[in-house]
């Protein structure tokens, strides 16, 4: 029994990944969006911190909608890594939706449906409901001997009281049920959702105070209500446009939000929606909050999908749209055309450009310093300076890498702290892109294929290679 439970914790912790972003906390700016120096998993690059802190505030302003925002630069610079801590900042209700180019080329759907699905990911909508709540502290509920012994019992009494008054309820089986489900007794505070009769315990009152000792501190005490028993609370649901699409997609029904496979929306669904939700923003029940939709890697996108961007920018609902890419000038993906970053133009045209810079050799140090807490990987100074020089000559994903790999060479030799030993074996195991690139050049006659066709810019030759 002990060791059927010592593996099962072992399983619990190991479910914790850590991602390659999962250092982001934030884009660690402080109240005047200048950016710390090293604060919330983020180092350096502070011109662009500050570029997205500055689109951030604007979001949470509500001032801009349609606009749209291109990080350019070299790769490994943080691009993905601003973007993240952009979501990261965001508040919960502010929806962030974050995809890579090429996941829009699927056989399931359309490209510009793929695109129009993840457009809506990122456009919340709070719909206000208002409905009658009795909240008040319970006096006493009485519940009556069922008539026959045994049976469960059907009706009762509910006592309850605010500072100002005391009302007695009739209770049926449901609501019998309900409050035994929750535990409820006397010197609860509750709230009885009176449509649905959902019934919810928001803690003890603070007259039942003395009971402290006996009880433990897992429970939480409030005030007694004051005013009437019966009030009318506003209550905010937040659901972004594309589950309401799902959800009134007939042929896929709500469960497809669970699995991912929700299929094509039909226009006509999305049209009697969007009308739907312009009804009630002229009812004042719903407000449409615009989120941020984040595109990685746009340089994979199409002429045509480049074209419904340009377009679905302007569509009143259209939510930030943050862009990034790592090429210069190359071809605009299904045409001939070359252009900056890939990107047409006119859509160029558009964008506020954020660039981010290469990394000086004090920031790698200090990246790597973050990853190895975060991978909890305790490493020697010297064995430090060994990475950060690696970074510095090779990449720094490469060196991020290294830290897990090292780590693992360590434990082989049954060490605690990372030395430069174990940094030089993972760096002699994996080869960096420098290293295989000569490795190849001294023995690419022995590899099938070697040449790669030349061309004049042939759809699968050169151009595929670098895609
Ligand atoms: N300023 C930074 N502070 C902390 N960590 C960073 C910073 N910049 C990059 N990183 C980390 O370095 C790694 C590489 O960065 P990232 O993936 O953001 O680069 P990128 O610019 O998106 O690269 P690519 O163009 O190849 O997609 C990630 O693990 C990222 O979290």
């Amino acid at each position: 029994m002990a060791d059927l439970k010592l593996s099962e914790t072992r399983d619990l912790t190991r479910i914790e990944r850590i991602g390659a972003h999962s250092h982001i906390r934030g884009l660690g700016l402080d109240s005047a969006l200048e950016p710390r120096a090293v604060s919330e998993g983020m180092v350096g690059q502070t011109s662009a911190r500050k570029a997205a802190g500055v689109i951030l505030q604007m979001i949470k302003e509500g001032r801009i909608a349609g606009r749209a925002v291109l990080i350019a630069g070299q790769p490994g610079t943080g691009k993905t890594a601003i973007a993240m801590g952009m979501a990261k900042s965001l508040g919960l209700e502010t929806p962030f939706a974050m995809i890579s180019a090429s996941e829009i080329f699927s056989l399931e759907m359309s490209k510009t449906e793929a695109l129009m699905q993840s457009f809506r990911k990122a456009i919340g909508v709070r719909i206000k409901e208002e409905t009658e709540v009795i909240e008040g502290e319970v006096v006493e509920i009485q519940i009556d001997r069922p008539a026959v012994a045994g049976a469960a019992s059907k009706t009762g009494k509910l006592t309850m009281k605010t500072t100002e008054m005391e009302g007695v309820y009739d209770l049926g089986a449901k609501m019998i049920e309900s409050l035994g489900k929750e535990k409820v007794q006397s010197g609860d505070v509750i709230a009885i959702d009176k449509p649905s009769g959902k019934v919810t315990k928001l803690g003890r009152s603070f007259s039942r105070s003395r009971e402290y000792d006996a009880i433990g501190p897992q429970v939480r005490f409030v005030q007694c209500p004051d005013g009437e028993l019966q009030k009318r609370k506003e209550i905010v649901h937040c659901v972004t446009l594309h589950e309401i699409d799902v959800i009134n997609s007939r042929t896929q029904g709500f469960l497809a939000l669970f699995t991912g496979d929700t299929g094509e929306i039909r226009a006509e669904v999305r049209e009697q929606i969007d009308t739907k939700v312009a009804e009630w923003r002229e009812e004042g029940k719903a407000e449409i909050v615009p989120g941020v939709l984040f595109i990685d890697e746009v340089h994979m996108l199409d002429i045509e999908c480049f074209s419904f961007l340009n377009r679905a920018l302007e569509n009143e609902m259209a939510p930030i749209l943050v862009v990034a890419t790592n090429r210069g000038i190359t071809s605009i993906r299904g045409t001939n055309y070359k252009s900056p970053h890939g990107i047409p133009i006119d859509l160029l045209d558009r964008l506020l450009i954020i660039t981010t810079q290469p990394y000086t050799k004090d920031e790698i140090r200090k990246i790597l310093d973050i990853r190895c807490q975060e991978e909890d990987v305790e490493m020697a100074e010297e064995a430090k300076a060994l990475l950060t020089h690696i970074g510095v000559e090779t990449s720094l994903r490469y060196a991020i890498h290294l830290i897990t790999a090292a780590a693992l060479a360590c434990q082989k030799r049954k060490g605690k702290v990372v030395e430069s030993e174990d940094i030089t074996r993972v760096y002699n195991l994996f080869l960096d892109v420098k290293r295989s690139t000569q490795y190849l050049m001294e023995y690419q006659e022995q590899y099938m294929f070697n040449e790669a066709p030349i061309g004049d810019g042939d759809e699968d030759g050169t151009n595929a290679m670098l895609h």
